[in-house]
């Protein structure tokens, strides 16, 4: 069947999701066949006067233990919330998604093509974190489903980490205290390091980055970066011209650099060559940054002095034994070397940052979902209105997102024309547009016409009528 997220290859709009319902407590309803309203919204009208939509019809699912903070926010405004501590494995995942108007995720939920295509309610994406490498947004997109994330709540997080382990690579803090847990008692000076003085190379100089560069200045290193923009250094920072530039010169490098196909094995043979002898490599970063044979045969051959990973290129979905899981690749290889520090992806797993994400994103969900408003969204133009007066009767918000081709806006404000537009504002991103006008003085017949004509445009991709 098809649905409101279809994009006809004819042009043609195809069908529609929900029912309309006049009943006060409505729930939910599956999208039947015959029904003739589309987009992401049960329309609910009362007798005589337009109601705004039920928040208890939206159903969220929330993956990956998202914070309390973003839970209540969620449920305070009534929408059915379900809760999950871990990710879900593919199969499970588009079961799920099929069913939901909103899912909330962390680093490891993939949203693939093959995921988004099965979710033919979905409106909106919730990346709990600072990635969005997990999701297709481009396919999102393109099918009108909006994607946010918390774009630098928990960069400190991760800078702070950073600087715990510097200190603990340089002086080897992690073979010493394994060793007394095994009853060895190992006091030695060789090759252990204060900071001061040493040069800190930062690839990537964005929110952790730039975080990351004053801490380390605080601590008396100095600062180099590399980054493919030109960036203002902070403090005495100072940018280099390449990534080989940086390798040469620092003690501790640092990967601050976000999952692209650009980035994926940027640490490989040739650039553990460029590093100096007795350098560390940290990487906080993605897990396909760094090509871990390659690293393996650095600190093997005595050209890395130490390594922290945070990340690795096949995460588990939960807490627990990894050794059946990701990790196993590499087996004995990996986890037999000297002063390797391996943390489970906690760069931003702090009360502190994860408090702050739950609220920022959660806000972003709640404030797309009752009112279309899109600023922060990371695929969809930015978009926003003041808010919808409610307390009015008779008003709606016509929310159309269309694709970017020549000619849509006449066409849309012939159909907007025979009524009372408040305001309006539209951008486009690439491919997508984004239209939102309030109207007033309309009736149920009107929201019903407006969505059927708007529904019937080639360009369409989603129509949302709130009110
Ligand atoms: N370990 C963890 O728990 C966490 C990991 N992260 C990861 O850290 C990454 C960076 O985070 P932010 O600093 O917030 O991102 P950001 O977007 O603020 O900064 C990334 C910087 O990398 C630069 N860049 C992109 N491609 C590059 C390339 N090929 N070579 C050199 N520079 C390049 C960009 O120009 C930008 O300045 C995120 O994308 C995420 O993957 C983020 C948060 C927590
Ligand atoms: O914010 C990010 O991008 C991170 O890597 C942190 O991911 P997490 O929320 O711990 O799954």
């Amino acid at each position: 069947m098809a649905t409101a997220r279809d994009i006809s290859q004819s042009g043609a709009p195809k069908a529609v999701s929900y029912s309309l319902s006049a009943s006060p407590t409505a729930t939910f309803h599956s999208p039947p066949s015959n029904s003739f309203l589309s987009g992401g919204l049960p329309l609910r009208i009362a007798p005589k006067q337009l109601k705004p939509f039920n928040t208890e019809d939206i159903k969220i699912l929330l993956l990956e233990n998202v914070n309390q903070t973003g839970r209540d926010i969620l449920t305070g405004q009534g929408y059915q919330v379900e809760f999950m501590k871990s990710s879900l494995p593919e199969d499970q995942l588009i079961e799920k998604i099929r069913d939901v108007h909103v899912i909330g995720i962390r680093s490891k939920t993939k949203l693939t093509e093959k995921v988004l295509r099965e979710a033919k309610n979905l409106l909106v994406v919730g990346c709990f974190c600072i990635g969005t490498n997990q999701v297709d947004l481009d396919y999102a997109a393109k099918h009108g489903i909006a994607v946010f994330n918390s774009p630098f709540a928990n960069s400190r997080s991760v800078a702070e980490l950073v600087i715990a382990e510097i200190i603990t690579l340089a002086r080897q803090l992690g073979d010493r205290s394994n060793e007394m847990h095994r009853g060895t008692w190992n006091k030695v000076s060789a090759k252990c390091w204060e900071i001061r003085g040493k040069t800190l190379g930062i690839v990537g100089y964005g929110h952790i980055g730039s975080q990351l560069s004053v801490l380390a200045e605080a601590m008396g290193m100095s600062v180099i970066y590399y980054d493919v923009q030109s960036l203002m250094a902070i403090g005495s920072a100072k940018q280099v011209p390449s990534l080989d530039a940086l390798l040469q010169d620092a003690d501790f490098v640092s990967l601050h650099v976000p999952e692209t196909a650009e980035t994926k094995n940027m640490m490989s043979i040739k650039q553990f060559e460029q590093m100096k002898t007795g350098s560390y490599l940290i990487n906080a970063s993605r897990g396909t940054v760094v090509d871990i044979p390659a690293l393996i045969k650095a600190m093997r051959g005595g050209k890395l002095a130490g390594a922290a990973l945070d990340v690795y290129p096949n995460e588990p979905a939960a807490n627990g034994d990894y050794f059946n899981g990701s990790l196993n690749h590499w087996g004995d290889e990996l986890l037999g070397l000297q002063n390797l520090i391996l943390t489970p992806h906690i760069g931003g797993s702090t009360e502190e940052a994860q408090r702050a994400i739950g609220v920022e994103v959660a806000d972003s969900l709640v404030r797309y979902i009752n009112q279309g408003i899109t600023l922060a969204s990371v695929n969809l133009p930015e978009v926003s209105l003041r808010s919808l007066t409610l307390e009015e009767p008779n008003h709606a918000r016509v929310i159309y997102i269309h694709r970017n081709v020549p000619g849509v806006l006449r066409k849309v404000n012939e159909i907007l024309g025979d009524h009372n537009v408040d305001k309006q504002i539209s951008d486009s991103k690439g491919d997508i547009a984004y239209l939102m006008a309030d109207v007033s003085d309309v009736k149920a017949e009107d929201i019903r016409s407006i969505r059927d004509s708007l529904d019937s445009l080639s360009s369409r991709i989603l129509t949302r009528v709130l009110y």
